[in-house]
C-alpha cells in the first residue's frame, strides 16, 4: 500500500474581497489504509484536500508526499502513480470518444498497438462500456461518462486511485458496480463523498469541515459524527 503524507498543509487562495480565504488550515494526516473516504458538507474543503494528493494543488504552507515523493516538487512523477478521477467527467476525458480515451490511457503501458487495443477493450469490457466505446462522449450519459472516465484511469493501472465524488451521477445499478469495482481494486483508494453507504465501504473516513479534519477514524463513527455537525445549529445563524 501506498504511503501518503500531509504535513501541516495550509491551502490559502485570493478572492476580490477576500485576500487570504484559508480553504485548508493545517491539516496534518497520514494516509495508509487501501481505502479512505472524506466527507462533509459543501464547500468545507473535501476537493481540494484530494487535488494535493496528485499536486493539482500544491499547498500554500506544509507539504504532501506519495510515498515519499513531494507533490509538488516530483509532480510529474506522482502524477504517473496517482490517478484522479474527477467529478465532471468532462473535465478529464479528452478524446472524442471513450476507447481513444481508454486506449491513450494505455500508452505508456503497451506501445504496441494491438496489445492496446486489446487491453482498452478488456478494459472497457470490464465495466459493459464496450457498445458505447466509439461514440462521441458528448453523446453519453452523465454517467456513463462518469464510469468511461473511471475505465480510463484505471487502465494506466494507477499505485493509488483518488476519486472526486465518483457516485453522483450513477443509476443505483452502476454505483453498484462502482463499489464492487473500488471494493476489488488492490491499489490504495482515497475518495471523496456525499454517499454514506460509499463511505461506510471504506476502512477509514475523514471528516472536512471548514477547511480542517473535524474526525478521523472508523467510517461509522465517522458517519455518526458528521450527521451530528449537519444537526447543530450553524455559528451563522
Ligand atoms: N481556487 C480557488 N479559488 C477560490 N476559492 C476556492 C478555490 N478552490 C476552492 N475554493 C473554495 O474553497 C472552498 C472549498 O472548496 P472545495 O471544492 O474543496 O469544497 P468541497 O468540500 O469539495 O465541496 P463540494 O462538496 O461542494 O464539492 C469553497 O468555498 C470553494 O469555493
Amino acid at each position: 500500500m501506498s504511503r501518503i503524507e500531509l504535513d501541516g498543509v495550509r491551502v490559502a487562495v485570493t478572492l476580490e474581497d477576500q485576500p487570504d480565504r484559508q480553504v485548508l488550515k493545517g491539516v496534518t494526516a497520514v494516509l495508509t489504509e487501501q481505502r479512505v473516504a472524506v466527507i462533509g458538507a459543501n464547500g468545507s474543503g473535501k476537493s481540494t484536500l484530494l487535488r494535493l494528493l496528485n499536486g493539482l494543488v500544491a499547498p500554500t504552507d506544509g507539504t504532501v508526499t506519495v510515498d515519499e515523493l513531494d507533490t509538488v516538487r516530483d509532480g510529474r512523477t506522482v502524477r504517473q502513480r496517482v490517478g484522479f478521477v474527477f467529478t465532471d467527467p468532462l473535465s478529464q476525458l479528452v478524446m472524442p470518444t471513450g476507447r481513444e480515451d481508454v486506449e491513450l490511457s494505455l500508452r505508456r503501458r503497451h506501445r504496441n498497438r494491438a496489445d492496446r487495443v486489446a487491453a482498452a477493450q478488456a478494459v472497457l469490457d470490464r465495466f459493459a462500456l464496450g457498445p458505447l466505446a466509439d461514440q462521441s462522449v458528448y453523446e453519453l450519459s452523465g454517467g456513463e461518462r462518469q464510469l468511461m472516465a473511471l475505465a480510463a484511469v484505471l487502465a494506466a493501472d494507477p499505485d493509488v486511485l483518488v476519486l472526486d465524488e465518483p457516485s453522483t451521477l450513477l443509476d443505483l445499478r452502476n454505483r453498484e458496480l462502482l463499489r464492487r469495482t473500488l471494493a476489488g481494486l488492490p491499489q490504495q483508494v482515497v475518495y471523496s463523498t456525499h454517499d454514506l453507504e460509499l463511505a461506510l465501504d471504506a476502512e477509514r473516513a475523514l471528516v472536512v469541515d471548514d477547511g480542517a479534519i473535524a474526525f478521523d477514524g472508523a467510517p461509522a463513527e465517522a458517519v455518526d459524527f458528521y450527521r451530528a455537525l449537519c444537526a447543530a445549529p450553524s455559528e451563522a445563524t
